[in-house]
């Protein structure tokens, strides 16, 4: 169980009323009334439900003895009614995780810290980076979406980046219980509530941008401005910091270019990788004018199989090559990824190729379930317009005949990707069935009738809400030559609806309909 070191209001620069309250024990810190302890300072920070003030009393019944609150959001009047010190701070969701890393002894300072953001892929690349991390020795931990932990022991997570001061708590126990290195995927989210304030990163990575979120960020370029901050060095007071500047960036992606181009002008150094082997996304105007260089890790042979692929690599200052169990083409460029953040943290090219030989598939990510004489089905966690149609188009390499995709949408989530999901899954795949994912507060058959709002031929898509149903019906009906790509909750084991979360499981489903397994 971590423990805050004991603290004072004084030495968090937080400016009290008066000497008593600058100088009063903060025992620990938290921003859920429904979780403070005896001695807590209370951060009443304002999400987009609640108003933070609103939890003050509550906070102080459970034993706060200080509180903070938005500057802009209180008047100071206000305020004088709780019986403890409540005190007005700027940009207060900035400094929860600033406040937490000081009441912890600073954790990702002594652990080397590696965060990766981007629309599709941050799961896969944060877990390929943990495996080769641990396969040279280094203990390695995790926060992500499949959970939070070492690799072998992950604790399932609510959040692919929790709230502030659970990140800050995370780092301290990882690092209480050995790890030298911890690996975070970092959200959209998370990047514009300050959930990685605080937090001091060694190597940060964009895998991709496309289109995600926007129920949240409203627009595409606040979605990629949220982004840019894991990249944009702040001061140690609030915001991101970055150790060094190592920055690994795609130059197969839009965005990623974008960034390049700014980091280029602003001087800043990076490290670019790609995967087009004749680097036609980087235009000669730009690379001969210096605005954009070419790629440091860069394929030079790669050989796609059902089993994985084959890679040789440039790297700064050498060649690697290896084998990884994965499949898809958007993988090779999750592994470029995964090579250039080795690389930003001056590894060998003997050491990289050795770690890289032991990536291997992550769960819930094209994953492949056989059995003789029935058709084979992939799980996968596609939830994005990009994602589902990068997984059809891995899928197709694998189907002799019909390619069938069985998906839904998250409720409660952005709805303009519902249409465009159905146009990709039309485009495609052979044979569609559209169903339910997590419906969350909506009704599954409104999110059903937005998807199929965008098939231009909805006539030959079948609708079964029933998610169990419609894996059945496809695995029923396919062919054994056929393929059966199941998209949308990968690793989950849980089907939200309205506040519940009820046990389910593609794989488990998959699994029980196949009968006997090939392995
Ligand atoms: C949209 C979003 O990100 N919402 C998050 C946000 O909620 P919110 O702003 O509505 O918070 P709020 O309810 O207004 O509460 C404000 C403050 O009052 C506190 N509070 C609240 C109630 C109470 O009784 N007492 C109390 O003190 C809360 O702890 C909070 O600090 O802050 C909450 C506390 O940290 C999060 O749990 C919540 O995540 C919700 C559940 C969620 O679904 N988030 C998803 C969209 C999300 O974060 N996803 C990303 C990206 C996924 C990906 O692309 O991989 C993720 O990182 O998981
Ligand atoms: N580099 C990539 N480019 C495009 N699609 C990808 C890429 N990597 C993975 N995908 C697709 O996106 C899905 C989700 O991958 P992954 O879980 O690694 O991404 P994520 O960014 O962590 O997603 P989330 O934001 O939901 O946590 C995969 O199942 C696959 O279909
Ligand atoms: N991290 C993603 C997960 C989506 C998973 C999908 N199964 C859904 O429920 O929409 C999100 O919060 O948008
Ligand atoms: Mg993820």
């Amino acid at each position: 169980m971590i423990k805050f070191m004991p603290t004072t209001l004084q030495a968090l620069s937080i400016v009290a009323p008066d000497h008593a309250a600058a100088n009063c024990k903060v025992m620990g810190l938290s921003s859920d009334s429904r979780h403070v302890q005896p001695g807590d300072l209370f951060v009443a920070r304002d999400g987009i439900t609640h108003r933070g003030v609103d939890f003050i009393e509550q906070a102080v019944d459970a034993g706060a003895i200080a509180a903070v609150v938005e500057a802009w959001t209180t008047s100071q009047d206000d305020l004088s009614c709780f019986g403890i010190p409540v005190i007005r701070i700027e940009n207060l969701a900035d400094k929860a995780g600033v406040f937490a890393a000081a009441m912890l002894g600073q954790p990702s300072t002594k652990m080397t810290l590696i965060g990766v953001t981007g629309t599709n892929g941050k799961t896969s690349c944060a877990h390929y980076i943990a495996q080769a991390l641990t396969a040279l020795g280094t203990k390695t931990a995790l926060i992500g979406t499949v959970g939070n932990g070492f690799p072998d022991a992950l604790n399932t997570a609510t959040h692919t980046t929790p709230d502030a001061i659970t990140v800050q708590r995370l780092l301290s126990d990882f690092y209480a219980q050995g790890a030298q290195a911890v690996v975070m995927e970092v959200s959209s989210h998370a990047l514009d509530q300050g959930r990685v304030s605080g937090v001091q990163f060694d190597v940060v990575a964009l895998t991709n941008l496309s289109r995600d979120h926007l129920d949240y960020h409203g627009s595409m370029d606040a979605y990629a401005e949220a982004k840019s901050l894991l990249f944009t060095t702040k001061n140690v007071a609030i915001g991101v910091v970055h150790k060094k500047r190592n920055i690994v960036l795609n130059a197969d992606d839009d965005f990623g270019r974008q960034l390049a181009r700014q980091l280029t002008a602003g001087n800043v150094p990076f490290c670019l990788f790609s995967s087009d082997l004749n680097n036609t996304q980087l235009t000669n105007t730009e690379l001969n004018s210096g605005v954009l260089k070419q790629a440091d890790v860069a394929v030079n042979q790669c050989v796609l199989s059902r089993l994985g692929v084959q890679l040789s690599l440039t790297i700064p200052g050498g060649r690697v090559r290896f084998e990884a169990p994965v499949v898809g083409d958007f993988n090779v460029s999750n592994l470029l990824l995964t090579v250039s953040v080795l690389s930003q943290l001056d590894l060998s090219a003997a050491q990289i190729e050795m770690a890289m030989a032991q990536v291997s598939a992550v769960p819930g990510r094209m994953e492949c379930l056989t059995c003789a004489g029935r058709p084979a089905v992939v799980i996968d966690y596609a939830h994005t317009p990009d994602a589902l149609e990068k997984a059809l188009l891995a899928a197709r390499k694998h189907c002799s005949q019909q390619l069938w995709i069985v998906f839904g949408c998250g409720g409660d989530r952005d709805t303009g990707k519902r249409a465009e999901m159905a146009a990709i899954a039309e485009q495609f795949a052979d044979r569609v069935v559209v169903t339910s994912d997590n419906p969350r507060t909506e009704s599954p058959d409104a999110i059903i009738e937005m998807i199929m709002r965008g098939f231009n031929r909805p006539g030959q898509v079948v609708t079964l809400a029933d998610r169990y149903e419609a894996i059945n019906m496809a695995m029923q009906q396919a062919s054994a030559e056929d393929l059966v790509l199941v998209a949308g909750k990968g690793h989950e084991d849980y089907q939200e609806i309205m506040g519940v979360k009820y046990p389910f499981s593609d794989k488990v489903v998959v699994e029980s309909l196949l009968g006997d397994v090939d392995a």
